[in-house]
């Protein structure tokens, strides 16, 4: 039983609106379920909302069903096929016994269509994709053990003459909301002053969600779309467009009268003068922390098109833009205020309509008949003058302190679009690099830095602005990678007080590669990340931290909207963190993932032989560089034990290290002391492994130090041990140093998805940090395809 409340002004609340390509199949309400689970962890304590919108292709569908409602013969198989296609998905959505009553309801709201249709009642025809998004998303969400009810928004939102009601949508949805409950509201659908269903127009279930997250006073409102960001251009068309992390309020609501599809104008109103925040979000990879609109952010540079329009120019003062557009619901733009006229730009597709709304006021306007295609430039801080020729091909242009708008004849094309995003947004794209630990691996990764420089010229500059080790740091903003050794060996001490001010000083983007073995070192994460900086990391002390500090710096991250890549952290350079999340973010569900995690233990047991003393082959692998710069990290499993936590913790578990059970390689008396004070102890050692080959040998059988993560029933159970395993064993087969990572999950179930390669080594480890700093600089440029590149 829940009981009803009232919602409380100062409840936390979070809202979440999931759009129709986010719920297009079974798969997608499956990866948004995770995903609201993951919310749902994450937000303990707040109220979870979520908004959702129909299916896929749902509107238009029964938008056709209404279109051809005048035509039964036409209709019927409209509506056949939305009710096979419906139907199919809650089947694949839900268990079979879960899904009998929401088909059954799905069915009586389809077997009413032809008597709402005949009663022209298409707004409750049109409501059915939504209620039935509610319906179905909350019988999933009940099915992963979630407590979710479905919320029909007709039953609470009221809006009168367009504006909303909120004094009364609030009273009505305080007696509506259920206490510890996700409500799964559906967008889109209100009702009015007369109680008749309506709709909120284009883009309407965001509106919706911005309208709940000001009800239910939402700390923060996210839109999750298909979009990772707001971008400085349209990415289909500017390849090198920048996702912005952060964009303010005023810059949203400037894009949005200009027509940007990101945000609606009146998604935005919603939410002005509340405290919520807003983001934008993608569910396709919601890795990414997505963008985030807020105050007091610095202005961005933008470039947006708006083609076909025209204008009209009126008495100063006699009618608002703004309501104009609501009246529309399309953009009308002011360009020109003067004393005593005004000229507006609006669709060429509405100009009569918007003569005729004027026109009822007694408004006399005049109309430029013109078309034209506006091409609008938001100025981001320190913006350049621009020349008057950069278009010489427009025939007006109009400016202000914030936006500057050509009107121009024709569009322009990809290639020039690109050409005015590099003169006017990204004059300078650069990413800053701050390279913490400069060994083995490190000093690999300094030397492929050049080459990566070079590669990514012109579109990006990548900037060595640092190089330190434990002792010295070199900090300064443009190093030549080629000259840091020298120059590193005659820098100064470093302190972390000094360290972060440098950091901060740095301008943005900049991110901090550690490549560190040092725990002290990784718990200067959150303040790395406060400084604006990102961070990739090799050091695994980051993310096998104790549970309350690892959800430091990922609040850290969440708070500073910073990105953290750790991709070496578990198999150096295979892409098995990678492949976890696109799995995970496409629905799949893993159930186990095991096999070798240690380059160095899988080269010792492939050398060695009993030939010389297992120490002797400890050193050759030091040598080699497989090794952690303690080589007993390796051979007492605690390395395999941190890598395995990685995995687990990237599935969202909650594990500590001391929830792994590990059967250790080294006599536990040998971790006592320095390397030093051990190496006269080895014999130890070489006695254990010696013993422990002969009788793996004796029965035909090799040596695997194996780590398993199996997940049953939301049950964990992780261990690392050494097995002896027969030679036809999958494990057997192996080069020295390979990493085997076996994935089994629902869609790899029968036959396992392995990845295998090196798991160990300055080159594949020095790689894949160039292959984690490619995605960010992904994430940040989009840079051009290689094959653009030099
Ligand atoms: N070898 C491999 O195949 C792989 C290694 N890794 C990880 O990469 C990291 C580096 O390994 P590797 O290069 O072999 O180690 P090295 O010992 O060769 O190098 C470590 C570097 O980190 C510096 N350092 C140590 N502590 C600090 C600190 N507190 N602040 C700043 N710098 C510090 C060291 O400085 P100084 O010279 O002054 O001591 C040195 O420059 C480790 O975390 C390892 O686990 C990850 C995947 C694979
Ligand atoms: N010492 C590690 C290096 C990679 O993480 C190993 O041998 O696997």
């Amino acid at each position: 039983m829940h009981s009803k409340t009232q919602l409380q002004p100062q409840q936390a609340a979070q809202v979440h609106k999931f759009g129709g390509s986010s719920l297009a199949d079974a798969n997608r309400f499956a990866a948004v379920a995770k995903l609201v689970q993951q919310q749902h962890q994450q937000a303990a304590g707040q109220a979870l909302w979520l908004v959702v919108s129909a299916p896929g292709d749902t509107t238009d569908a029964l938008l056709n069903i209404i279109a051809s409602s005048d035509n039964e013969a036409q209709c019927q198989p409209l509506r056949s096929a939305l009710q096979q296609q419906l139907s199919s998905l809650v089947q694949q959505a839900l268990s079979a016994e879960g899904a009998v009553s929401v088909q059954v309801q799905l069915q009586q709201w389809l077997a009413a269509v032809p008597a709402l249709l005949t009663q022209q009642r298409h707004n409750e025809v049109l409501a059915i994709g939504e209620r039935l998004s509610a319906l179905l998303l909350s019988a999933v969400l009940k099915e992963r053990g979630l407590n979710a009810a479905a919320l029909d928004a007709r039953d609470f939102l009221r809006l009168h003459q367009h504006q909303p009601d909120l004094p009364q949508s609030a009273a009505l949805l305080a007696a509506l909301t259920q206490a510890d409950t996700i409500h799964v509201v559906t967008g889109f659908i209100a009702r009015d002053e007369q109680q008749r269903s309506i709709t909120l127009g284009r883009n309407g279930s965001d509106y919706s969600a911005t309208l709940l997250g000001a009800l239910v006073h939402a700390a923060e409102v996210t839109i999750w779309t298909d979009v990772k960001a707001i971008y400085s251009a349209d990415p289909r068309k500017v390849a090198s467009a920048l996702p912005y992390q952060q964009v303010s309020w005023q810059q949203a609501c400037q894009l949005a009268r200009l027509g940007n599809p990101v945000l609606h104008a009146r998604t935005l109103s919603a939410l002005t003068g509340t405290t919520t925040r807003l983001r934008v979000r993608s569910s396709y990879q919601p890795v990414h922390q997505g963008c985030q609109v807020q105050q007091q952010v610095k202005a961005q540079h933008f470039i947006t098109e708006l083609n076909d329009v025209t204008l009209l120019t009126l008495a100063a003062g006699s009618y608002d833009a703004e309501r104009l557009a609501l009246q529309l619901q399309q953009p009308v733009v002011t360009l020109a205020q003067h004393s005593d006229h005004v000229i507006w730009l609006l669709p060429a597709s509405c100009a009569e309509q918007a003569l005729a709304l004027l026109a009822a006021e007694h408004i006399h306007a005049v109309w430029d008949t013109r078309r034209y295609h506006a091409l609008a430039w938001l100025k981001g801080e320190q913006a350049t003058d621009v020349s008057a020729n950069l278009l010489p091909q427009a025939l007006h242009r109009y400016e202000n302190e914030q936006q500057l708008i050509w009107l121009l004849p024709t569009p322009l094309n990809a290639e020039q679009l690109q050409q005015l995003h590099q003169a006017l947004v990204t004059p300078a794209a650069e990413l800053k690099l701050v390279v913490a630990g400069s060994g083995n691996v490190g000093g690999e990764f300094l030397a492929m830095l050049q080459h990566q420089q070079q590669r990514l010229q012109p579109q990006v500059k990548l900037s060595l602005a640092g190089v330190m080790n434990s002792r010295r740091a070199l900090l300064e903003p443009d190093i030549a990678p080629i000259d840091w050794q020298q120059a590193l060996a005659e820098a100064a001490s470093w302190h972390s007080d000094s360290l972060l001010s440098y950091l901060q000083s740095l301008p943005a983007p900049k991110v901090l590669v550690d490549i560190t073995p040092s725990a002290d070192f990784a718990r200067l994460y959150p303040q790395f990340i406060a400084a604006g900086c990102d961070i990739i990391s090799a050091n695994k002390q980051g993310v096998t931290l104790p549970g309350s500090e690892y959800q430091q710096i990922k609040q850290a991250l969440a708070d500073h909207q910073r990105q953290w890549l750790s991709n070496t952290t578990c198999g150096a350079g295979i892409p098995v963190q990678r492949s976890l999340q696109e799995l995970l973010s496409a629905g799949d569900r893993i159930r186990q993932v095991s096999g070798i995690f240690s380059g160095t233990l899988s080269w010792l047991f492939c050398q060695f032989d009993g030939s010389k003393p297992f120490s002797d082959f400890v050193l050759e692998a030091q040598q080699a560089g497989l090794t952690e710069p303690d080589p007993r990290d390796d051979l007492s499993g605690k390395d395999v034990q941190r890598k395995l936590l990685v995995l687990a913790r990237e599935l969202g578990l909650t594990l500590e290290l001391g929830d792994i059970a590990l059967q250790p390689l080294l006599p536990v008396e040998l971790e006592q002391g320095s390397w030093q004070q051990f190496w006269p102890k080895r014999a130890l050692l070489d006695n254990a492994m010696a013993q422990l080959f002969a009788q793996a040998k004796a029965q035909g059988k090799v040596l695997r130090y194996v780590a398993c993560l199996t997940l049953q029933n939301e049950q964990a159970q992780a261990s690392v041990a050494l097995q002896a395993v027969s030679p036809t064993h999958p494990l057997a087969a192996i080069a020295p140093c390979d990493n085997v990572f076996v994935i089994e999950s629902d869609w790899y179930s029968s036959n396992p998805l392995v990845l295998k390669g090196p798991g160990a080594g300055k080159q594949v480890t020095a790689g894949g940090l160039h292959a984690d700093l490619a995605q960010l600089i992904d994430f940040y440029f989009r840079r051009a395809q290689p094959a653009t590149l030099t």
